[in-house]
C-alpha cells in the first residue's frame, strides 16, 4: 500500500517523535472529556484506598491517544509502566516472565491486546482476577500445576478492534474507555501545544486549518504540522501563517476535510462507475486496485465517520454530502 500523509497508523517519523509529544499528565491530555473525568475519579479513589487501579481497557481507532493514556495512568498512579504487545507474547511462559517481574502496583500495558494467543489469554484470567499464576511443571504423568502469587498490578489493554476481543477477557476489565475522534477545536489545541514544543510560531487560524484536515486524529494533526512547518521554514520566515498553512496543505494534497487523492479516487470511481452505489466491497476493491481488507480498515472508517459513505446490506453507497463536497449532483434514482 502507498504511504499516506493522512494515514492514522504511526510511521517511522511519528514513532521517533511521539515520545516527546506525549502529554505526561491527565490535565495536559486534550479532549476525551468523559474518559478523563472517569479516570480522574478512579485514580483518585484507588490512591485514597492505597489500592491498585482496576484493569483498564482502552479502545478506539489508531492515533487517538491510547498509548499516551496508558503512560499517563502509570504516571498519575505514581507507578512504573511496563509495555508489551499482544503479538510479542507468543507463549504462556512469555507472559509469566513479565508478570513475575512486576513490582506491586505496576501498570502493565498490553497494546493490540486482541492479538494475544488464546493459550496466553487463559493465563491472564487468574492473573487479572486473583493476582496469581497457574503454571504446569513437568511433563506427562509427573506434571503438576503450581499456583504462584503475583504482586497486585493494573493491566491496561489497548485495542483498535474491541469486537475482536473475547468476551471473557473483556469482562475482566473494570474500566472500559472508548476513545472518540477529536473535534477541530481540540485538535487545534493539540497543534498549538505541539508547535509550542517545537518552538515555532503559529497563527490561531493556521492551527484550525491543520486541525480541520486531520481526520479527528492527533497523530495526523502532529504529522501535518511537521510538514507545514517545513514549508514555513523554506518559503516563509518560520512563522506558520494561515495563508502558508493553506498553501502547504494544498501542495500536500490534503483537502479541506482531510481527504487525499486515494479517498478521492475511491469516491469518484464509485460515483462515476456505479452511480454512487450500492457497490459491494469486492467490486470497489477490484475497481481501484486495492485489497478489500485495506478498504475496510483504512479508507472506510473516516469516510463513514464524516457521512460520505454508508454501509447497506446491498453494498456501500456514496451520500449526497460527498457529492456536494465534489461539487456534483447526487444521482437521481426517481
Ligand atoms: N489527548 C491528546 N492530547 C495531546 N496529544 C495527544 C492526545 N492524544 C494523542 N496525542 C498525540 O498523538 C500521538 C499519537 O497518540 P498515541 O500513540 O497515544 O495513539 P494510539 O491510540 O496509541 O495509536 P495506535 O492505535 O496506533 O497505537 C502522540 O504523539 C500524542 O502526542
Ligand atoms: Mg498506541
Amino acid at each position: 500500500m502507498e504511504e499516506r500523509l493522512i494515514s492514522s497508523a504511526a510511521d517511522y517519523d511519528d514513532a521517533s517523535l511521539e515520545y516527546s509529544l506525549r502529554p505526561k499528565q491527565l490535565r495536559e491530555y486534550v479532549g476525551q472529556q468523559k474518559v478523563k473525568e472517569n479516570l480522574t475519579v478512579f485514580i483518585e479513589a484507588a490512591k485514597m484506598r492505597g489500592e491498585t487501579l482496576d484493569h483498564v481497557l482502552l479502545y478506539g481507532p489508531p492515533g487517538l491517544g491510547k498509548t499516551t493514556l496508558a503512560a499517563i495512568i502509570a504516571n498519575e498512579m505514581g507507578v512504573q509502566l511496563r509495555t508489551t504487545a499482544g503479538p510479542a507474547i507468543e507463549r504462556p511462559g512469555d507472559l509469566a516472565a513479565i508478570l513475575t517481574t512486576l513490582e506491586p502496583g505496576d501498570v502493565l500495558f498490553i497494546d493490540e491486546i486482541h492479538r494475544l494467543p488464546r493459550a496466553v489469554e487463559e493465563v491472564l484470567y487468574p492473573a487479572m482476577e486473583d493476582f496469581c499464576l497457574d503454571i504446569v511443571i513437568g511433563k506427562g504423568p509427573a506434571a503438576r500445576s503450581v499456583r504462584l502469587d503475583l504482586p497486585p498490578f493494573t493491566l491496561v489493554g489497548a485495542t483498535t478492534r474491541s469486537g475482536a476481543l473475547s468476551a471473557p477477557l473483556r469482562d475482566r476489565f473494570g474500566v472500559l474507555s472508548r476513545l472518540e475522534y477529536y473535534t477541530p477545536e481540540e485538535l487545534a489545541h493539540i497543534v498549538k501545544r505541539t508547535a509550542h514544543i517545537f518552538a515555532v510560531q503559529i497563527e490561531e487560524e493556521a492551527a484550525f486549518e491543520i486541525a480541520r484536515r486531520s481526520r479527528g486524529t492527533p497523530r495526523i494533526a502532529n504529522r501535518l504540522l511537521r510538514r507545514v512547518r517545513d514549508f514555513a521554514q523554506v518559503r516563509g520566515d518560520g512563522t506558520i501563517t494561515f495563508l502558508l498553512a493553506n498553501e502547504a496543505l494544498e501542495q500536500l494534497q490534503v483537502d479541506r476535510l482531510g481527504l487525499d487523492h486515494l479517498d478521492h479516487k475511491l469516491l469518484k470511481s464509485m460515483m462515476e462507475k456505479f452511480r454512487g452505489g450500492p457497490v459491494g466491497l469486492e467490486t470497489i476493491a477490484a475497481t481501484i486496485g486495492e485489497e478489500a481488507q485495506t478498504i475496510e480498515d483504512v479508507y472506510e472508517p473516516y469516510l463513514l465517520q464524516i457521512g460520505f459513505l454508508q454501509r447497506t446490506p446491498r453494498g456501500r453507497i456514496v451520500t449526497p454530502l460527498a457529492y456536494h463536497h465534489f461539487g456534483m449532483e447526487a444521482f437521481d434514482f426517481s
